[in-house]
Formats: structure tokens, C-alpha cells, sequence
């Protein structure tokens, strides 16, 4: 893919190379107790290379990151620069610092070879109060073959224009130590492995300027036998797998939805929004919906031949999170703008649901006219949709849940949240009392996805890339599986008996669960 330099007026591409030149400085080993690797070059770029790449015209243009990252997981601001020049004239200047090859992740690949930038450059500023919380950076899959390996970042202003703000490293999501440190100073390069969890700590005043992008790595391709089901999966994240009579659809960040048979054969993909899909939900036999980044849900017709875009609704000026069907004719969308909405599939909205005051992550019908919604702002609500009423809250203060589903039988709602919990609700039978009946330490990192098996197992799925199977009886974790990275979607399919799970790498899994 080749962007374009989309970002007007900030001459980018017109930096004098001289003042690119790196002087070779002497590599710094940030981790010693680990394969991974974590550099720091000391003055990589001169101080004069960071001023005419922080143009006025740039910092004019930093934007929060709000419309795409939840506030509890960053807050400071950035602007995107598309640039194959820049990017090639940076490129050159870190080049002989790099390795030029990492090796195969699985005993029968490749090793990847060191390619290029990513022309995506990322300004990023943080005030006062800003942060960058604990993550993984994300893969660009810029193809099936060239992947990013590795974080790129220069620190663009002194350390004496801030204080706080440091880079720092863990050994995992949740452990309390740092394992290493890193003192911004200007002019400095940071290299490291997607695979470190770090973080950008708060800033405790002034004003700190870095850029970011990624080191992209190439990989010969490999056949990939016929045989293998739901091969080769997605280019990036995979957010969603649905069952939709007897086929399995998935979607993710390639702007795609795929519709695969039962033995796991693509028959069709289905193109059309401009950005992540980020959910999927079944309306009635003949319609599928999908909800994307790119603020629209777009409903889909199914007939003998196979899908096809009918309209494209505009529900929310901002991403749709999650669609949950409430009857043949009525769906609920989630979005960032903290709104929740009951439309039909002509795009008409029958009832919009104020009260949430950040992203709204789901929700869920929980009897004819109620909802339960999970929220970035920490919050668990139940609503009467038909009335456009909130009844309550019934929760609050909690870790947001990014995860949420209801068990009508037990009436017991299960909520994986940012914690890595699965906290277990129960409700009396008028629905209007509501208590925590157990938690469950799930996951390592954040619990992304839930789903009940027709024997009242639960399946979840977590940033620590592992699927799990709980027995609820006992709050046991009875069977656990890897991906290779984020776990976001789970399903069950009930004519073949298979679990099935999506991940970030890409790839769709199919499991077979021991009774
Ligand atoms: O600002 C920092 O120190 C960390 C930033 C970061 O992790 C990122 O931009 O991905
Ligand atoms: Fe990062």
C-alpha cells in the first residue's frame, strides 16, 4: 500500500537531507534478560533534524486520539503524517542500526528481512496530565508478506521542557514492576519488539513531543496448503467471528468481511466500508449488519447467490463499537460517542439512550424491553429501550467491560473487563436487583470476548492470547488454548460442535472441546 502525503502545508517531504545525517552513535541495550529486542541511540538525530521535523505546521495540527482509543487507554494528542519520502529519508539515517533480519517465528518459516519505515509517521504530544497506558504496539500487515516487527520512535524535544513522561517497560500487562526505564532526551531513537508491553507515563507538566512508526519486515511467502480451514484468515486484527446459518463470517481491520462454508472454504468477501470492522450481527435470515471505524453500519441481504450491500446507515457520528439484534426488524448499536441506539434496518432510529458519559463497549438485551450496557466510563446500566428510560445503575467504579453477555436461563450477566476479570452478575427474577455473585481472575490483560456454549460453559478470549473454557459451576478454567497474539472473538458453531476463535494475527482457529 502507498499512502499519499495527505497532511498539507508542513513541507515534510522537502527536509533538507544534511540535517538527516545520523552521526552512528553507540547502540544502548535497554533489557540484557531477554531475546527481545529494546535499543536506545543516544543523539541518532540531531537537535536540528528534530526542529524541522516538529514543524509549527505540525503541532498545529495535533488532534486527541479520542475518535480511535478509549480515554483510560491514551490521551494524548497526534497527527498523522503519510509520507514514503520522510519515511525513506528517516529510514536511511537508522538503517545501519538495525538488524537486517529476525528470525522465523514458527520452526518451518522464514526469517523476516529488514525492508522499510512505515510510511505512516505519527506526531504525538503529550500536556501536562497526558498519557500513553500500558499496551502492545499494534502489527501493520502492510501485505500477507510485510509485516511491522519493530516500534519506532525519536523523542523530539528536551528533557527539560517536561518532567515525568518517561518510556517504560514490563515484563507483562500486569506486573507491578518496571523492568526498564527511559529518560526521554532529544534526538534520541528508541527501538524495540511489538512484543513489550510499555508505556508512556503521564506527563507531570510541560509538553513532550515524539514520532512514531514502525519498522516493516519482509517474509517469503508460503504456500498455504488448500486444505487448511479459514486460511489465510485476515490481512490484521480479525475483531469478529459470526455464525450465520451455515456459514461463518469474520471480519477485522482489512475492511473486509469474509464468508467462509463449513469446512472452512472462502466463498465471498465482502468489501465496502473504509475502515476497521469492528462488529457483526445477524438481523434476521436474510440480513447481516456491520459496524465499523468508519462511523457506519452497513446492512447486508442474504440470498441463494450469497451477500450484498442494501444501504449503508449513518447511526453515529463516530466508530460503531457493538449490534446485538433485539427483534427481526429492531438491532441496538454502540458507539464512542457514547450513545446507545435502536434503529431498524432502513436507518431509522426508534429510541437513543443518553447517559453514558464515555465509549460504549456493548449491549444487551436482557428481557423483551431492557438493555444492559458495559462503558469506558466504568459503568454497568440497565435501560428500558421502549420507554427510553435508564433504570439504573448497576454498577459503577468498575474496570470498563469491554466483554458483556447474558445468560436468560441463570439470569447472569458476565462482564470481562479491563482487569482481566469475569465478573459474574446475578439478578433476581424481576431484573431490578442486581449483585456481583463471584469474580474470576481470566486473563492476563483484557478480557475480550465471551461466549456461552449450549452445555453453560463459558469460552473467553484475552490479551494474553490465550482462549480459555471455564466450568461456572465451580469458576474452574477446565482447557486453555494460544493464539499468537490478542484474543478478540470467539464462537461457537453448532453443527459441527467447534469452537472457534479470532485473533489480532489474523488467523481464525477451530478447536474441538472435550465434553
Ligand atoms: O511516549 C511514549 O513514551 C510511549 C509512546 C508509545 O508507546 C506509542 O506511541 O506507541
Ligand atoms: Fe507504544
Amino acid at each position: 500500500m502507498t499512502y499519499s502525503f495527505r497532511t498539507a502545508g508542513n513541507h515534510a517531504d522537502n527536509y533538507p537531507s544534511s540535517v538527516m545525517k545520523a552521526a552512528f552513535p553507540q547502540v544502548r541495550h535497554l533489557l540484557t534478560d531477554t531475546e527481545l529486542i529494546c535499543f536506545i541511540v543516544p543523539g541518532a538525530f540531531s537537535a536540528a533534524a528534530c526542529d524541522a521535523l516538529l514543524t509549527p505546521a505540525i503541532k498545529a495540527q495535533l488532534r486527541p486520539a479520542a475518535t480511535h482509543y478509549p480515554t483510560y487507554y491514551r490521551n494524548n494528542e497526534r497527527c498523522i503524517v503519510d509520507s514514503e519520502a520522510l519515511a525513506r529519508q528517516l529510514f536511511t539515517v537508522i538503517e545501519p542500526m538495525l538488524p537486517s533480519e529476525l528470525p522465523a517465528e514458527q520452526p518451518a518459516g522464514q526469517p523476516w528481512r529488514l525492508k522499510q519505515l512505515n510510511s505512516r509517521l505519527r506526531f504525538c504530544r503529550y500536556a501536562a496530565g497526558q498519557y500513553f497506558h500500558r499496551h502492545l504496539d499494534g502489527m501493520y500487515h502492510e501485505s500477507e508478506t510485510v509485516q511491522s516487527r519493530l516500534t519506532f520512535m525519536v523523542y523530539l524535544n528536551d528533557a527539560a521542557d517536561f518532567s515525568g513522561g518517561r518510556t517504560l517497560f514490563y515484563r507483562n500487562k500486569d506486573d507491578a514492576q518496571v523492568w526498564a526505564e527511559y529518560h526521554p532526551a532529544k534526538g534520541d531513537l528508541i527501538v524495540f519488539d511489538h512484543r513489550l508491553w510499555h508505556e508512556g507515563e503521564q506527563l507531570e507538566a510541560g509538553e513532550k513531543y515524539v514520532l512514531r512508526s514502525d519498522i516493516l519486515y519482509e517474509t517469503t511467502p508460503q504456500p498455504v496448503p488448500q486444505s487448511v480451514p479459514f486460511a489465510p484468515g485476515h490481512l490484521g486484527y480479525i475483531w469478529q467471528v459470526l455464525p450465520f446459518g451455515e456459514e461463518l463470517l469474520s471480519a477485522g481491520r482489512d475492511k473486509l468481511i469474509k464468508v467462509w462454508g463449513r469446512t472452512g472454504e472462502l466463498r465471498q468477501h465482502l468489501a465496502g466500508h473504509q475502515n476497521s470492522i469492528l462488529s457483526l450481527c445477524q438481523l434476521n435470515a436474510q440480513t447481516l449488519l456491520s459496524g465499523s471505524r468508519d462511523m457506519t453500519v452497513k446492512v447486508w441481504g442474504r440470498d441463494a447467490q450469497g451477500f450484498t450491500l442494501r444501504r449503508s446507515l449513518d447511526l453515529h457520528p463516530a466508530t460503531i463499537l457493538s449490534l446485538h439484534r433485539l427483534t427481526d426488524q429492531l438491532f441496538v448499536s454502540t458507539a464512542a460517542d457514547g450513545l446507545i441506539k435502536i434503529s431498524d434496518e432502513l436507518g431509522q432510529v426508534h429510541h437513543s439512550l443518553a447517559g453514558h458519559t464515555d465509549w460504549v463497549w456493548q449491549a444487551v438485551p436482557v428481557a423483551a424491553e431492557l438493555l444492559v450496557s458495559s462503558s469506558e466510563d466504568g459503568t454497568l446500566r440497565l435501560w428500558n429501550w421502549r420507554r427510553n428510560t435508564g433504570l439504573q445503575c448497576i454498577g459503577h467504579g468498575l474496570p470498563p467491560a469491554h466483554a458483556l453477555l447474558f445468560d436468560p436461563e441463570q439470569r447472569r450477566l458476565l462482564a470481562g473487563n479491563y482487569a482481566g476479570q469475569i465478573q459474574i452478575w446475578q439478578a433476581d427474577a424481576s431484573l431490578q436487583h442486581w449483585e456481583v455473585l463471584t469474580t474470576l481472575a481470566a486473563h492476563h490483560g483484557i478480557v475480550r470476548t465471551l461466549t456461552l456454549l449450549p452445555d453453560g460453559r463459558l469460552v473467553s478470549g484475552g490479551e494474553d492470547s490465550k482462549v480459555k473454557v471455564w466450568d461456572l459451576a465451580t469458576g474452574t478454567c477446565q482447557q486453555e488454548m494460544a493464539h499468537n497474539d490478542f484474543v478478540q472473538s470467539t464462537a461457537w458453531l453448532r453443527e459441527s460442535r467447534q469452537l472457534i476463535s479470532a485473533s489480532y494475527d489474523g488467523r481464525l482457529s477451530i478447536w474441538a472441546l472435550p465434553a
